[in-house]
């Protein structure tokens, strides 16, 4: 299949304007892909001038497909490439799903057919349950199908946004550029997330340039009264801006549009009503950018694995670590049978937030801000539970497994949106002798090469002794 398709996106082999101090950036080559990396970017090897090795990371190709590249920027153990020409297509690949998929640096494998994607993302949460140290049968076995949230369903998102010589931009930032790709349509973001967008542009457009170009960033949270957005900018809003922006927010019946300067809290400019999320039917407000699941599909999929967990894990008391505003708390209170819940969550917005819904619903939790990094929970804590459920950042959760892995209850629940710290965390846990009995892949960031593991983990009282 030859398709000798040139990139009209490629900047070319000799760029004049910056310094370059490492001399094989722009150095070009033609090589074939070997596969696709744990990033979703295709890896190559390419010959340097001084005849090495060097490995090339390439975005949008397939394993076989025969390319010339141009080495861009240093990245790990290699270089990332801007794919410079296609000389030839080694299989079928799926049509892009939006106009703006080889610009935008937001997806990285619309080009995958839907199987060979399935494969690819079941593949990665296989990889990682052997990185726990499970031979690769048992990895095979306990992985269970991928659950993969549908095209237009992310309720979150935040976009990129210039405003200068060239116009207003909202966006992603480009493949290999701080340029950010005004981005008209996208196939991943809910339809409500893209309305905003659009009107966002119009809006910066109509305003005062001087006050526009202050923005650097706006982030969107579709909760289920309506969207909160939280604007970042490098200085605070004058009076007119703060006007313009209140007669847009009713314009867009927004929930809430608040204003960010570097760490400082968000200020409300225009809080019309608090948006709010409900679990198990309890309404739930959301602090200003608080943590969603990205897409209802996938927290509906989390849930799911919990409440099905729960039907052979005898827990009466159960401790829900890295809670947030409570996404999975309320399902272990108050899903099937009623039980108690210790919610532990280290952002005193997210706990003041999850109080107040305990305190409306009268659930049967504690909420308790701390801080489980430093202060993981100990022995005297975790004596008593039956269950611990922990949903931690990227990081992981290594100092809480290492008290767990000794003094752990019988059930342990992970959720991790990190297949390498889900590793390392699993092999701590497993060293502490228990065994994974369950792995769920849920992908919510459909086209990425992210993924979230759900699994269940049993030690059975008799490993104690
Ligand atoms: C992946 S989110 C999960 C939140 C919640 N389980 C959910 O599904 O909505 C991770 C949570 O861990 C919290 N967190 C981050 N670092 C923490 C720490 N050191 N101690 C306790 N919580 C922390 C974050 O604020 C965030 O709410």
């Amino acid at each position: 299949m030859k398709h000798h398709h040139r990139n009209p996106r490629a900047r070319g082999g000799r760029r004049k304007s910056a310094p370059r101090r490492d001399p094989l950036i722009g150095f070009e080559a033609t090589t074939t892909i070997r596969e696709i990396g744990a990033r979703g970017d295709g890896i190559a090897s390419i010959t340097g001038p001084d005849g090495s090795s060097i490995i090339a990371y390439v975005d949008c190709v397939l394993p076989g497909d025969e390319v010339r590249v141009a080495l861009r920027q240093k990245r790990g153990d290699g270089y990332g490439a801007e794919l410079i020409e296609l000389m030839t297509r080694s299989a079928p690949a799926s049509a892009p799903r939006c106009s703006h998929y080889e610009s935008c640096g937001g997806c990285a494998l619309q080009h995958l057919d839907d199987d060979s994607y399935r494969d690819w993302k079941r593949q990665k949460a296989i990889t990682a349950v052997q990185r726990a140290g499970i031979d690769p049968d048992e990895a095979e076995e306990l992985v269970g199908a991928v659950e993969i949230s549908p095209p237009a369903s992310r309720r979150r998102a935040g976009f990129a946004v210039h405003v200068g010589a060239t116009g207003v931009h909202v966006g992603f930032h480009g493949r290999f550029s701080h340029t950010v790709v005004n981005i008209t349509d996208c196939a991943v973001l809910h339809p409500d997330l893209m309305a905003f967008r659009d009107a966002f542009e119009v809006f910066l457009g109509k305003c005062d340039p001087d006050a526009a170009k202050a923005i650097k960033e706006v982030f969107v949270t579709r909760a289920d009264n309506g969207l909160d957005v939280v604007i970042h900018a490098g200085v605070e809003p004058g009076l007119d801006m703060r006007q313009d922006l209140a007669d847009f927010s009713q314009d867009l019946d927004l929930a809430r549009l608040s204003w960010k300067v570097g760490d400082a809290n968000d200020e409300p400019v225009a809080a019309r009503r608090t948006p709010t999320v409900a679990f198990e039917g309890i309404d739930v407000p959301v602090p200003p950018g608080g943590f969603l699941q990205a897409t209802q599909s996938g927290e509906a999929s989390l849930v799911n694995a919990i409440k099905t967990a729960l039907q052979r894990i005898p827990a009466r008391h159960v401790a829900d670590l890295f809670c947030g505003i409570g996404s999975f708390t309320f399902a272990l209170a108050l899903g099937g049978d009623r039980r108690n819940v210790v919610a532990v969550e280290s952002d005193p917005r997210a706990v003041r937030s999850l109080q107040y819904a305990v305190g409306q619903s009268s659930s049967p939790i504690k909420v308790v801000e701390r801080d489980l990094f430093r202060r993981p929970l100990d022995k005297t804590d975790l004596s008593g539970l039956d269950l611990v459920l922990f949903d931690p950042p990227r990081a992981g959760a290594l100092a809480q497994c290492e008290y767990l892995a000794v003094d752990g209850p019988e059930w342990l629940i992970a959720v991790s949106c990190n297949p390498a710290t889900f590793s390392r965390d699993i092999r701590v846990l497993r060293n502490g002798g228990y065994e994974l009995k369950q792995v769920v892949p849920v992908d919510q960031f459909l086209w990425s090469s992210h993924l979230e593991l759900f699994a269940v983990l049993h030690r059975p009282k008799s490993a104690l002794s």
